[in-house]
């Protein structure tokens, strides 16, 4: 079953169309999170969906049920949409009891002690009931105001960046175990990050925003090793462009040598295309030739508090590789290229 189903959503401020013609399909008790640049349009999404906004074109379905297209919409507190912001936005003069208890009205007094007491015990805060919001820490907060949002069994919960004014250390914990919640209770969520580590983390697949489009979905893992273009490589992380020629369908030529693919290419014998290669990828060793010609050479390293990263000059350009061995400024090196499935790209930066 489809927990949200966005087809065709193109949404606009007055004059200026910010979403246009996007769709994304959201599975029951999934987890997905939209990454993006700043103001490609995904608090605008969130809004079109919780019904903040009304669409200028397309429809947007919660569990098979139509809530919005450019002809009508439901209101948002009809749509049964959760939603936790980065403020928390919790009530300061309420207690945590009445925070929580906010939106459960039609329960009796007995019913709203018992929901809330195992929202508590759900989010780990059983006891702090009486407590006001200033008297707890940010990840608390943000804890009562998961399950503020959960007490009402929402059919889809929507996340604005909900751990960004979380300290780090206390973050990842929170990430883990408020994903852990959601799965436990079996709701569906959409989830907007800046941070990628936090959306690999959180979400089952991640969706790439870009200019008010989706340009690409799936797990993260395949979305970072397959990505569809030049851009959606890029966003998921660093990477090297290499110009290369095609040799055959495992082989393509490179300034680094021939280098082989795992998998097989998508592109014919002499085309020219784009090779990226993740920086972790690449291999140096200390050049062994004696008078090596215009060999590549360490250019500067960096200790990035696991690995090195370290800049290597090869002619006119500069690559980066992520490697462990120090090595001085100036010392020639080999480059290698490690067994992988190759990532190229036509002129235009789509993938081969
Ligand atoms: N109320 C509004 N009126 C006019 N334009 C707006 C309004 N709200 C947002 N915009 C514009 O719409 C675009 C998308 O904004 P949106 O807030 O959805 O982006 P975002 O991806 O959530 O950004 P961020 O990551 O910085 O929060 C931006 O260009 C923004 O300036």
């Amino acid at each position: 079953m489809i927990a949200l189903d966005i087809a065709g959503l193109s949404c606009r401020y007055e004059q200026t169309s910010v979403l246009s013609n996007l769709s994304l399909q959201v599975e029951e008790g999934e987890i997905v999170c939209l990454l993006g640049r700043s103001g490609c349009g995904k608090t605008t999404l969130l809004k079109a969906i919780s019904g903040l906004l009304q669409p200028s074109a397309g429809s947007i379905s919660l569990h098979g049920q139509k809530v919005s297209s450019a002809h009508g919409s439901f209101p948002p507190e009809q749509r049964g949409i959760g939603m936790i912001f980065q403020d928390y936005a919790l009530f300061p003069h309420l207690t945590v009891f009445h925070n929580i208890a906010f939106g459960l009205k039609d329960l009796s007094r007995r019913d709203i002690r018992k929901r809330v007491d195992e929202m508590l015990e759900l989010v780990n805060l059983s006891g702090l009931d009486k407590r006001y919001p200033h008297e707890l820490s940010g990840g608390q907060q943000q804890r009562v105001a998961i399950a503020r949002a959960l007490a009402n069994n929402p059919s889809l919960l929507l996340l604005d960046e909900p751990f960004s004014n979380i300290d780090s250390q206390v973050r990842q914990r929170l990430v883990r175990e408020i994903r852990d919640i959601l799965k436990q209770q079996k709701v569906a969520g959409l989830f907007v990050t800046h941070s990628r580590d936090e959306g690999f983390a959180f979400a089952d697949s991640v969706a790439i925003m870009h200019e008010g489009n989706i340009l690409q979905r799936g797990h993260s893992f395949d979305v970072y090793n397959r990505p569809a273009n030049r851009f959606v490589a890029e966003f998921m992380g660093s990477g090297n462009l290499l110009p290369c020629e095609v040799i055959n369908n495992r082989t393509v030529s490179t300034p680094v040598g021939i280098v082989e693919s795992s998998s097989e290419i998508s592109a014919n014998p002499g085309q020219s295309a784009e090779l990226f290669i993740r920086p972790q990828m690449l291999s140096i060793e200390k050049c062994q030739c004696k008078n090596p010609v215009d060999p590549a050479q360490i250019k500067s390293q960096q200790f990035m508090g696991t690995s090195l990263r370290t800049e290597v000059k090869l002619k006119e350009s500069v690559l980066v590789v992520e490697n462990s061995t120090p090595f001085p400024v100036s010392t020639p090196v080999d480059i290698s290229v490690q067994p992988h499935e190759l990532v190229l790209f036509d002129q235009q930066g789509h993938s081969l």
